[in-house]
């Protein structure tokens, strides 16, 4: 079958580049510069040339004759992206490789596939993978999350290659969940980093954080193994111990007091607000979420979020 990966920014670009390990790959950017020439992406992931099936490419209406579209923008663009090519993408297999909650609608890429693409089969493709680690040839493994079963097992197939293992489910909420709540609570981790109050105080976030992507997911029916899973779990960890990580780092910068460069794509940003809105339309108990949105929102600093934290009525765990 044959692929096109739309968006070529760090993840998409690894991703064309181990999927042309296998066979011809179209990657779509927006604005190639000189990519097609280099056989690299200097701009956004630099030192990782392209294997000769790679086929870079400006023309949407050319990529989107693919069997499958991995789509990789950033969760925020992903509504207006998919409407402005709907007549390209409508009825294909569209696996969505961002990782986000929207923060107009407070839904995440499944839900805003659907909305855009009546006829399309929406997947989602997400778990522990630096897009550095994946261009390299590193192993990496990440779950497949497709409602359609069948389509899954096409897809696990199709997108499996030398160094990336995906696992498949049918649970797409459990995996975009993972993928988007991880992201909250690595800011979170990296500002008691970068504040100084230690690896035990980041322990207890992660172990926290993850009881709140649990109870957010359950309520929203998820599958606790989901959660438990690469697409929760495993990048829950991942994300909140490497400064790899843009969310980790956005959070260092918070407890360092130091600026951060507002053009990097920080997803935990917008989904942390968005998150924290569905919790209180769902009458739910998020603290932590609640102490990264007060940062974003510049309403909390660190000592003030923690204090918020460590102040709450003591109960069970
Ligand atoms: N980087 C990583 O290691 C991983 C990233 N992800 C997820 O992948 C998603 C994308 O992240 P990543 O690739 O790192 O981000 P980058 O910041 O590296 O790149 C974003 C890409 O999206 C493109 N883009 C932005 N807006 C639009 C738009 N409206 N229409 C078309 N293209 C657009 C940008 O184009 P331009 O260059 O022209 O601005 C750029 O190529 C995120 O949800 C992230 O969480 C998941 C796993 C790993
Ligand atoms: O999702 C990722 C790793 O799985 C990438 O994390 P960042 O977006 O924080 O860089």
């Amino acid at each position: 079958m044959s692929i096109a990966v739309l968006g070529a920014g760090a993840f998409g670009t690894a991703l064309a580049i181990s999927l042309a390990h296998k066979g011809p790959v179209s990657l779509w950017a927006r604005d190639s510069g000189n990519m097609a020439q280099a056989r690299e992406n200097t701009k956004r992931l630099p030192g990782c040339p392209f294997p000769a099936p790679l086929f870079v490419t400006e023309a949407i209406a050319e990529a989107a004759k693919a069997d499958i579209i991995l789509v990789a923008v950033p969760m925020q663009k992903l509504r207006g992206f998919l409407a402005q090519n709907a007549g390209f993408l409508d009825g294909k297999a569209i696996v969505a490789c961002c990782k986000g909650i929207e923060l107009e609608t407070g839904l995440g890429p499944i839900a805003v596939i659907r909305e855009t693409l009546a006829h399309a089969v929406p997947a989602i493709l997400t778990g522990p993978s630096f897009g550095a680690d994946i261009a390299r040839g590193l192993p990496t493994a990440l779950t497949l999350a497709c409602a359609d079963a069948e389509m899954g097992k096409t897809l696990q197939t199709a997108l499996t290659t030398e160094n990336l293992r995906l696992y498949r489910t049918t649970d797409t909420i459990g995996a975009e969940l993972g993928g988007a709540l991880k992201n909250v609570v690595a800011i979170a981790c990296g500002a008691v980093m970068g504040a100084g109050l230690g690896e035990s105080a980041r322990a207890a976030l992660l172990t926290r954080g993850f009881a709140e992507m649990q109870r957010l997911a359950k309520h929203l029916k998820a599958r606790p193994e989901t959660l438990a899973g690469l697409s929760g779990f495993g990048d829950l960890v991942l994300t909140c111990t490497s400064a790899q990580s843009r969310n980790y780092r956005l959070g260092l910068a918070f407890g360092e007091n130091l600026p951060f460069d507002s053009t990097t794509t920080v997803e935990g940003a917008a989904t942390a607000r968005a998150v924290d809105a569905l919790a209180r339309e769902h009458g739910l108990d998020l603290p932590i979420t609640a102490a990264v949105a007060g940062l974003i929102e510049n309403r909390l600093d660190v000592p003030s979020a923690m204090k918020s934290l460590l102040t709450r009525p003591l109960k069970e765990e």
